[in-house]
């Protein structure tokens, strides 16, 4: 029988508990990055949002108007280096000095034959959802490095980093190397005190899903009864689980990848279902 999650407004850690702490999200203004930005504003943080779209960063903005902590918004393309040191930099100064919390959430993702893939899609792709991440805790985690100040950073990635992922190899082959990145810079950054983890969502339909990706999924009418738990998730869990990382109750907790998706990727027989090749899967002619 699935079990419900608490409603939205409820949370594990108490209120108040990211009071005075300053939380960057990438990509913060749409889907699963603005329920984690509103998690961690529910529990009193000062939240900045960064991405590239005007219309995005006001979204962000209105969902965390009505929280008590400074909601800031920054226009920042993450694969540019000097665009996030000045996006950094206008989040310290709206916040009154340096966020402790950096959640790499932005991705960038559609389906595609690999085939099919311009090499210019490829790098897109990988540019954004892997290259950014590395920019972006590299930069944050400078600051913090210069300063000699404890922080935490969470790599949002996808279980297809450790099963390959057809009909999205550039996305699978670079969520592989954030949960790679994030093992490497737990070691490197651990001794002066920044943890670095990884969050890893499932199955959790929201309204700003990209349209090829949505269209996917709404091909399945029975999504809860395709999870092992009978349901799919909340978008307000995984911020739950973002809050938690970022806590000091998973202070001890670095170098690790939380998967929250029900146990759903670890579904495999040996009598998988009919094996439908991607062209088709994808409406796609013969070669
Ligand atoms: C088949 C099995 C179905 C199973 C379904 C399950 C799916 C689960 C997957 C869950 C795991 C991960 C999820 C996510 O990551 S969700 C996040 C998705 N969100 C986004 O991607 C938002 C941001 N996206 C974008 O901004 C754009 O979509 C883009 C990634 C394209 C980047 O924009 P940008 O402006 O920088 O890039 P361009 O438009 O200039 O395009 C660059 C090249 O990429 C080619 N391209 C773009 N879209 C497509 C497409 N749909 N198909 C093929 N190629 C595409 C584009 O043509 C450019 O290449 P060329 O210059 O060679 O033309
Ligand atoms: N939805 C799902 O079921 C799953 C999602 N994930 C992961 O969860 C995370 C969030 O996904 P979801 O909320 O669904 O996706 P969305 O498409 O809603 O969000 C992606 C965000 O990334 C931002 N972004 C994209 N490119 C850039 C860039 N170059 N610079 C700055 N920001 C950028 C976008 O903002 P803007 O366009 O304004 O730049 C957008 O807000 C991603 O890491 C994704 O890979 C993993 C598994 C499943």
């Amino acid at each position: 029988m699935p079990v419900p999650p608490p409603p939205l407004g409820r949370s594990a850690l108490h209120p108040g508990a990211f009071t005075g702490t300053g939380v960057v999200v990438t990509g913060g203004g749409t889907g699963l990055g603005r329920a984690i930005a509103v998690e961690f504003a529910r529990l009193g943080a000062d939240v900045a949002v960064l991405s590239r779209k005007d219309e995005h960063l006001r979204a962000g903005l209105a969902a965390l108007a009505e929280f008590p902590g400074t909601a800031t918004a920054h226009p920042c393309d993450i694969r540019d280096p000097d665009r996030i040191a000045a996006a950094l930099d206008a989040v310290e100064e709206a916040f009154g000095g340096r966020p402790r919390v950096l959640v790499n959430n932005a991705a960038a993702n559609f389906p595609a034959a690999a085939e099919e893939m311009s090499p210019n899609a490829w790098r897109t792709v990988v540019d954004i959802t892997l290259n950014g991440t590395f920019l972006c805790a590299r930069e944050f985690a400078r600051r913090h490095l210069a300063a000699d100040t404890p922080a935490t950073i969470i790599n949002v990635g996808a279980s297809y980093a450790w099963t390959g992922g057809p009909g999205f190899a550039h996305s699978a082959a670079a969520k592989a190397g954030v949960k790679n990145l994030t093992e490497s810079l737990a070691v490197e950054w651990g001794p002066y005190g920044i943890t670095v983890n990884g969050l890893v969502p499932g199955m959790f339909p929201h309204r700003d899903m990209t349209a090829d990706i949505r269209g996917n999924l709404d091909r399945a009418h029975d999504k809860d009864d395709r999870q092992p738990v009978g349901r799919v998730g909340s978008p307000h869990e995984l911020g739950w689980a973002a809050t938690f990382l970022a806590s000091p109750y998973a202070g001890f907790i670095s170098g690790h990848t939380l998967v929250v998706d029900g146990a759903n990727w670890q579904r495999r027989t040996l009598t998988n279902p009919p094996v439908v090749p991607v062209r088709e899967q994808l409406g796609l002619g013969p070669h």
